[in-house]
C-alpha cells in the first residue's frame, strides 16, 4: 500500500502546485460523475416503484432523472480528463527531468555501475507511465466515494450487505501480490530489455546499416535479438501467467459474495420483506460494487508501479544528496596557469574492476605546453584524459593545477575551464548553433562569437552551405533536418572545443581517427593555433592523443602511456633517438608511409 500512497501524495501535491484551479476542476466533476453511479441505482428502484404502481408521470420524471444521471456518469470524467491530462503530461516530463539531472548530478563513474544503470533503465522505462497515474488517483478517489455511498446504500435496505465491500479486502491484497510479481520480473530482466533495444536500435539504424549489410550480419542480429526477447518473454510471460492467477482467485472469491448478497435480498424479497424495487437497487448496486472493486484493482495496479516509480526516483535523488563532493565548497581554480598540471602517483580503477587501469602515473604537463599522448589500444589514454578533464577521481593520487589539488576544486568550476573534443564526441542532433553552442552556454546567442570558433575550426564554409544557416537542424531523423560527413561533424565538434575563450586544459581526445593523416594533420593545426593563443592567454595546457606520429611530432612533449604507466616521455628527437616503444612505433609507421 505504500507505494500507492507514495504516487497519490506525489501525484496531487505535483498538480497541487502546478494547476490547483484544473485540479479542482477535475476533481469536482469526476466526483459527480461517480456519485452519480449509485443514484442510478436508488432511481432505478424508485422508477420500478412507480412503474408497478402504474404513476405514469412520477415514472416519466424519474426516468428523466435517470437519462440525467447515467449522462453525468458517462460525459463528466471525458470533460475532467481535459482538464488533467496536461497536468499528467507535465508530471512525466518533470520525473524524465529529475532522472536526467540524477544521471549527470554525482559522479560520472556511477555510469559505469551496471547496477545503477540497470535502476535507471527501469524507473526511465516505467516512467512513461507516470502520465496516467494522475487520472487512475482521481478515479480511485473517485471509486473509494462510490464504493462509500454505494455501501450506505445496500445498509440501508439490508445491514449484512455493509459486509460486501469487506468481501472486496482479499482481492485487493492478491492484486498486490500480483502486481509485486510483475515489478519483480521487469526488474529481473531489466539488462536484457537494454540489450533487446540496442539490438533492435543496431539492425535498424542507418549509422550500421551499411556495415550490417556488407557482413551480412542481419541474421546474426536477428537470431541474438531472438534468443534476447525469448528470455526476457519468458520471464515476463510467467510472471503475467502467476499474475493473472492471482487476480482471478480474487475475482472468483469476490463473485461469491455477490452471489451471496443477491441470494439474501432475494429471499427477504420471497419472504416479504423487501419490495421489488429493493431487489433491482440491490442487483444494480452489487454488480457495481463488483466492478468499482475491479476497477479499483486495477486502478492500485497502476498506482503501485506509478508510486515505485516515484520511489525509485526519491531513493535516487537521495543518494544524489547524500553523497559527498568534497569540491563543492572547495579551493579555487587558478584564473591562469603559471606552473601547469601535475599528476602525483595517480592510480585508477573502473568501479567493479579487478586491476587498475591507471597504475602509479606521475607526469608534468607545464603551463602553455603541447602535450602528446600515444599508446597502444587500451594503455589508459582516454582514461587518463577523463582524469584530467575531473569527470572521474582518482583511485588514489592527486591531480594538482598550479599546486591545488583537483580533489578540492567544486567540479563545476574546473569544467567551465576545460575544453575537449572526445573521441566518442557528441553528434546533438538539435540545431548547429546548438551544436556549436553548448562549448560554452553563455556564447549560444551569440553570433559573433560562434561566427569566431566556427573560423578558428575552418567550419564556416561547412555552415554557410546550410539552408538556414546557424538555424539549421543536424540530422537524418528529423523532415527538416540535414546530415553532415564525418568529417564535417569533427570540424562542427571542434567548433565547440574552441568556444571557450581562455581554458586552462585543451583536449583532443584522437577524434581524428577516422581522417586520413593530411587532414588529420590539418585539423591539430587549427587546434594547436588555437591552443597557443590559450597558452598565451590563460597558460592553457593543451593535451592530444593520437595514434599517428606525424601529428605529434611537434608536440612540445610526447607521453608514452604503456599499461597504464608512463613509460617514456620527451621530445619526439628525444625518444626517436631512446631505444624504446616510441622509435619502434614510430619506425613501424614510417615504414608504412614510405
Ligand atoms: N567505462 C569503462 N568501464 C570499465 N572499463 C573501462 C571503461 N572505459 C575503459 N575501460 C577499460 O580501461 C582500459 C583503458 O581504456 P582507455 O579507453 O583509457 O584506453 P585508450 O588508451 O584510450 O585506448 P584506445 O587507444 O583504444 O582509445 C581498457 O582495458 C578498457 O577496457
Amino acid at each position: 500500500m505504500r507505494p500507492v500512497l507514495t504516487a497519490a501524495t506525489f501525484l496531487l501535491g505535483h498538480a497541487w502546485r502546478t494547476d490547483r484551479r484544473r485540479l479542482v476542476v477535475a476533481s469536482a466533476l469526476m466526483t459527480v460523475g461517480y456519485l452519480a453511479a449509485p443514484f442510478v441505482g436508488v432511481v432505478l428502484a424508485l422508477f420500478t416503484g412507480a412503474a408497478l404502481d402504474t404513476d405514469t408521470t412520477r415514472a416519466v420524471v424519474l426516468a428523466l432523472v435517470l437519462v440525467a444521471l447515467l449522462v453525468a456518469e458517462l460525459m463528466l470524467g471525458h470533460f475532467a480528463h481535459l482538464s488533467y491530462f496536461e497536468v499528467g503530461e507535465l508530471q512525466a516530463m518533470n520525473l524524465t527531468d529529475d532522472i536526467a539531472r540524477i544521471v549527470h548530478g554525482g559522479d560520472i563513474a556511477r555510469l559505469d555501475d551496471p547496477g545503477f544503470t540497470q535502476r535507471v533503465t527501469t524507473v526511465t522505462e516505467a516512467v512513461v507511465r507516470i502520465r496516467g497515474a494522475l487520472e487512475s488517483t482521481l478515479m480511485l478517489a473517485g471509486m473509494v466515494l462510490q464504493v462509500a455511498v454505494t455501501t450506505v446504500i445496500l445498509g440501508v435496505v439490508e445491514p449484512w450487505l455493509l459486509l460486501l465491500p469487506v468481501a472486496a479486502v482479499p482481492p485487493v491484497l492478491l492484486a498486490q501480490r500480483a502486481q509485486r510479481v510483475l515489478d519483480a520480473a521487469r526488474e529481473d530482466s531489466a539488462a536484457d530489455i537494454r540489450l533487446s533495444r540496442h539490438l533492435v536500435t543496431v539492425g535498424t539504424s542507418g549509422s550500421s546499416a551499411k556495415e550490417i549489410r556488407l557482413f551480412g550480419a542481419r541474421h546474426l542480429l536477428a537470431a541474438r535479438h531472438h534468443e534476447v526477447w525469448a528470455r526476457t518473454t519468458g520471464v515476463v510471460w510467467s510472471a503475467h501467467r502467476r499474475s493473472a492467477l492471482l487476480r482471478a482467485a480474487g475475482q472468483v472469491w469476490f463473485a461469491l459474495a455477490y452471489a451471496a448478497a443477491v441470494l439474501v435480498v432475494v429471499h427477504s424479497a420471497a419472504s416479504g420483506t423487501a419490495a421489488i424495487g429493493q431487489v433491482v437497487l440491490v442487483v444494480t448496486l452489487a454488480i457495481q460494487v463488483s466492478v468499482q472493486v475491479s476497477s479499483a484493482i486495477g486502478l492500485l495496479g497502476t498506482l503501485q508501479g506509478a508510486g515505485r516509480v516515484v520511489e525509485h526516483v526519491k531513493e535516487m535523488r537521495g543518494e544524489l544528496a547524500g553523497a559527498t563532493d568534497p569540491g563543492a565548497e572547495g579551493a579555487a581554480v587558478p584564473v591562469r596557469l603559471g606552473v601547469g598540471i601535475r599528476l602525483e602517483e595517480v592510480t585508477f580503477a573502473y568501479p567493479g574492476a579487478a586491476r587498475p587501469v591507471l597504475d602509479g602515473v606521475t607526469l608534468d604537463l607545464p603551463a602553455g605546453a603541447t602535450v602528446a599522448l600515444v599508446g597502444d589500444n587500451g594503455a589508459g589514454k582516454s582514461t587518463l584524459v577523463k582524469l584530467l578533464c575531473g569527470l572521474y577521481r582518482p583511485t588514489s593520487g592527486r591531480i594538482l593545477v598550479d599546486g591545488v589539488d583537483l580533489a578540492d576544486v567544486a567540479p563545476a568550476d574546473w569544467h567551465a575551464r576545460v575544453t575537449t573534443l572526445f573521441q566518442d564526441f557528441a553528434r546533438l542532433q538539435l540545431a548547429v548553433r546548438d551544436n556549436v553552442g553548448v562549448g560554452d552556454l553563455a556564447r549560444l546567442d551569440d553570433d559573433d562569437a560562434l561566427g569566431r570558433a566556427l573560423d578558428d575550426a575552418r567550419a564556416r564554409p561547412i555552415v554557410e552551405r546550410l539552408p538556414d544557416g546557424l538555424d539549421q537542424v543536424l540530422g537524418h531523423d528529423y523532415r527538416d533536418g540535414v546530415d553532415l560527413s564525418g568529417g564535417q561533424w569533427q570540424t562542427l565538434g571542434l567548433a565547440r572545443t574552441l568556444l571557450r575563450p581562455d581554458p586552462l586544459l585543451l583536449v583532443l581526445d584522437e577524434p581524428a581517427s577516422a581522417l586520413d593523416a593530411t587532414t588529420e594533420h590539418a585539423l591539430f593545426e587549427r587546434f594547436t593555433a588555437s591552443a597557443e593563443r590559450a597558452g598565451a592567454l590563460a597558460g592553457g595546457v593543451t593535451l592530444f592523443v593520437s595514434h599517428r606520429f606525424s601529428t605529434v611530432r611537434d608536440a612540445d612533449r610526447i607521453v608514452v602511456l604503456d599499461g597504464g604507466r608512463v613509460r617514456e616521455q620527451g621530445t619526439h628527437d628525444e625518444l626517436v633517438a631512446a631505444p624504446d616503444l616510441y622509435a619502434e612505433l614510430f619506425a613501424l609507421q614510417a615504414d608504412a608511409y614510405r
